[in-house]
């Protein structure tokens, strides 16, 4: 059975990157993705702003949707303090088992737990099943249409405090219409713009930062 794409970047990553060092796990993600076979990695331009917005954060807890190939996971848990820890959400199986094999090779895995399943079964999960009490932070860059609903969804379940940081990929490109239309007109959120590139390509993106001022 022949091979998957993200198995494919996986394989190039045991092959070619350094054990344990996160930076080269990236770079070399970014290198065959640039190179050799396109994927949907946040990236290396993109990557610079998530990496800025969670260094000014300094997240304790923090919260990924879309996990993909482990990319963002190994770039945010890179940065994080010593007992602070990300929460991935991968709803693909194959995805997630690609993801856990990557973030082990990185190193980080004592600060990335992986849960495998939909946003909107596992955000009611986080306080009972998942210890939490509310987030400094989340990325969103799984599906686009679901960017709004699980926004609310966080609110509803009181995963949101005064301060709380969303940042979301793709508002440009594929785009994230109902999720700008729904935060830039909330008087709940303070929202910032960064204009950027899609990853490994001169297509305009962008991404969106939402404080929740609760
Ligand atoms: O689609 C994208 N990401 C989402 C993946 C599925 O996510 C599913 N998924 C992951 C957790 C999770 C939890 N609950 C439900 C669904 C859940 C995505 C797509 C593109 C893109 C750009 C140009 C193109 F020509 C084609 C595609 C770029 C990106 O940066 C993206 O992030
Ligand atoms: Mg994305």
């Amino acid at each position: 059975m022949n091979q998957s794409k993200e198995q494919r970047i996986l394989n190039f990553v045991l092959q070619n990157a350094v054990r344990g060092d996160p930076r080269s796990v990236m770079e070399t993600i970014d290198k065959y993705c640039s190179e050799k076979e396109w994927a949907m990695n946040v990236g290396d331009v993109k990557g610079v702003i998530l990496d800025k917005t969670v260094e000014e954060i300094n997240p304790s807890i923090a919260l990924e949707l879309g996990t993909y190939c482990g990319y963002s996971a190994v770039r945010i848990a890179r940065l994080l303090k010593a007992g602070a820890c990300l929460l991935t959400v991968e709803f693909n199986p194959e995805f997630a088992a690609i993801a856990k094999q990557m973030i082990e090779f990185a190193g980080v895995q004592d600060k990335v737990k992986l849960l495998q399943g939909p946003s909107e079964v596992i955000i009611p999960q986080l306080k009972k099943k998942y210890e939490v009490d509310t987030l400094d932070f989340v990325f969103l860059d799984h599906w686009k249409d679901r960017y709004a609903p699980d926004t609310i969804l966080l609110q509803e379940c009181s995963l949101l405090r005064k301060g709380s940081v969303l940042l979301a990929d793709n508002i440009i490109f594929p785009g994230a219409p109902e999720f700008i239309k729904y935060i830039r007109n909330n008087p709940r959120f303070q929202c910032s713009t960064y204009p950027s590139h899609l990853e490994y390509m001169k297509v305009q993106d962008a991404m969106e930062k939402a404080v929740f001022l609760g």
